[in-house]
């Protein structure tokens, strides 16, 4: 058989050991998948149970292998030009929630509602919004039952507000207060980052030292973070506030317990979580070990709550607490260069006694190609996916790809790869020590020791 023709019946047969995997373990415990044309339950058991780890390995085996599959079997030509088509489709999400396209579904005939009565609460044209819609239905994000006629799927749900249409339309400022986040992750990302990412290219053609394609679509010379405290940015500063949330959304608010074990620590340590935002890390630290004493960190105003010390520190300036036993930072070090980057951990390296940790969240980049799996680093070494799917899984990890392009756009930070972090973990003082990965979620713990 031609390689090729044999590469296909590979890619098919991953497929067909993937799905068999998952009829046995939701047959064994007597549930059946969540249904694509259903809207998404996050309480239901079944939900859980993607978190099995056969059930996980065959996901992404599945992911994998059937984008692989229709890269192989599709027109090229069209396959490049559908790509460079494809903004359309966060476009379309973006205004499909705007005018709050979710909610009225959800409220209205679980059969499907008239693109005419979609449209009606926002006056927007019947005749767009029904286009809009069936652009996404196409890509499985909303259903189209019969022509012109929507309803919600499993997809579309996730952006639920959880609000009455009425309340959501009578003010645009609040809408987004007190949601999942995972609406306005899906608004910021594809207003603010789709405006930024379509200048990338400018910035490598015109290169202007200190200019990101950010700088470019805003027409600003602040930096992201300053740029969103201007009065005039009060909406987009609050949504990507909330959108942080979402980006939780993903993973299990568990996964800050799975890979430092913070029950070693002695009771009373103290833990610094570093630009800790609202606290959230910090709160689930806490509720699990509640002899630690937890002091969060951010730019805003101090105060007492939850058993947990909020404090105001800028991380650019001296570190006050000087007898931590960890210094934990998750998803900060990814918004900085790594010049960035080092000053802030030579703050901390300069605050250290002699038993100190630094605990990163972050995602580490793999290459496509795969990695060098014997790193002197213990548990650096992650599984890489076999033959003939890429090593890396291809489409089924894009997300850390997504989120390394989202950073550079818009804050010039980055997603390291190991070796990043070895870097400017060692430009600061600091030696990577252990790694500790947590599968199926990209994050993984970085431990370092002060050197
Ligand atoms: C991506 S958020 C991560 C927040 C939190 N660690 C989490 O996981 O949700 C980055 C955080 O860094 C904070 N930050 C930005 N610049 C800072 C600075 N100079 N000093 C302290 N915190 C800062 C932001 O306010 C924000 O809360």
């Amino acid at each position: 058989m031609a390689e090729s023709l044999s590469t296909l019946r590979r890619l098919a047969d991953i497929i067909t050991q993937g799905v068999e995997t998952m009829e046995r373990v939701y047959g064994t415990a007597g549930m059946g998948l969540p249904e694509l044309d259903h809207p998404f339950q996050r309480e239901d058991p079944a939900e859980a149970l993607r978190e099995d780890p056969d059930i996980a390995g065959a996901v992404k085996n599945i992911m994998a292998a059937a984008s692989q599959l229709m890269a192989t079997v599709g027109d090229p030509v069209s396959m490049a030009i559908n790509s460079a088509f494809a903004f359309h489709v966060p476009s379309c999400l973006r205004a499909a929630s705007e005018i709050n396209v979710v909610e009225i579904l959800r409220e209205g005939d679980p059969k499907g509602v008239r693109a005419r009565d979609i449209a009606a609460p926002s006056g927007n044209d019947p005749d767009l919004v029904e286009r809009i819609l069936r652009l996404l239905a196409t890509h499985h994000i909303f259903r189209e039952v019969s022509p012109g006629v929507f309803a919600n799927n499993r997809i579309s749900s996730t952006l639920d507000k959880g609000k009455e249409t009425a309340t959501l339309f009578e003010s645009r400022e609040d809408r987004l207060d007190g949601t999942s986040g995972v609406a306005a992750l899906v608004e910021s990302a594809a207003e603010n980052t789709f405006r930024a990412s379509a200048f990338l290219a400018d910035t490598l053609l015109h290169p202007t030292r200190g200019k990101l394609p950010c700088n470019l679509a805003f027409r600003t010379d602040e930096p992201w973070f300053k740029y969103m405290q201007r009065p005039e940015n009060t909406y987009v500063r609050k949504r990507f506030a909330v959108a942080m949330k979402g980006t939780a959304a993903t993973d299990s608010p568990e996964i800050i317990l799975q890979g430092f074990r913070w029950g070693e620590l002695p009771g009373g340590s103290i833990v610094v979580d570093v630009g800790g935002g609202i606290g959230h890390a910090s709160m689930t630290i806490a509720q699990k070990h509640p002899t630690l004493r937890i002091v969060n960190q951010d730019l805003g105003p101090a105060v007492e709550q939850s058993r947990i010390l909020f404090a105001a520190h800028d991380f650019f300036t001296p570190q006050p607490v000087k007898d931590a036993a960890v210094f934990l930072m998750r998803y900060v070090i990814h918004d900085w260069s790594n010049a960035q980057a080092i000053s802030i951990l030579t703050h901390l390296r300069e605050a250290v006694t002699s038993t100190t940790k630094l605990v990163l969240l972050e995602k580490i980049v793999p290459s496509v190609a795969g990695d060098d799996l014997h790193h002197a680093i213990p548990g650096a070494a992650r599984a890489q996916a076999a033959p003939p799917l890429l090593p890396n899984w291809g489409v089924a990890s894009a997300s850390t790809y997504m989120y390394d392009m989202t950073m550079h756009d818009l804050v010039g930070g980055v997603e390291r790869t190991v070796n990043g972090f070895i870097e400017i973990l060692k430009e600061s003082g600091w030696k990577l020590a252990q790694i500790h990965h947590c599968p199926p979620s990209p994050l993984s713990h970085i431990v370092a020791i002060p050197v």
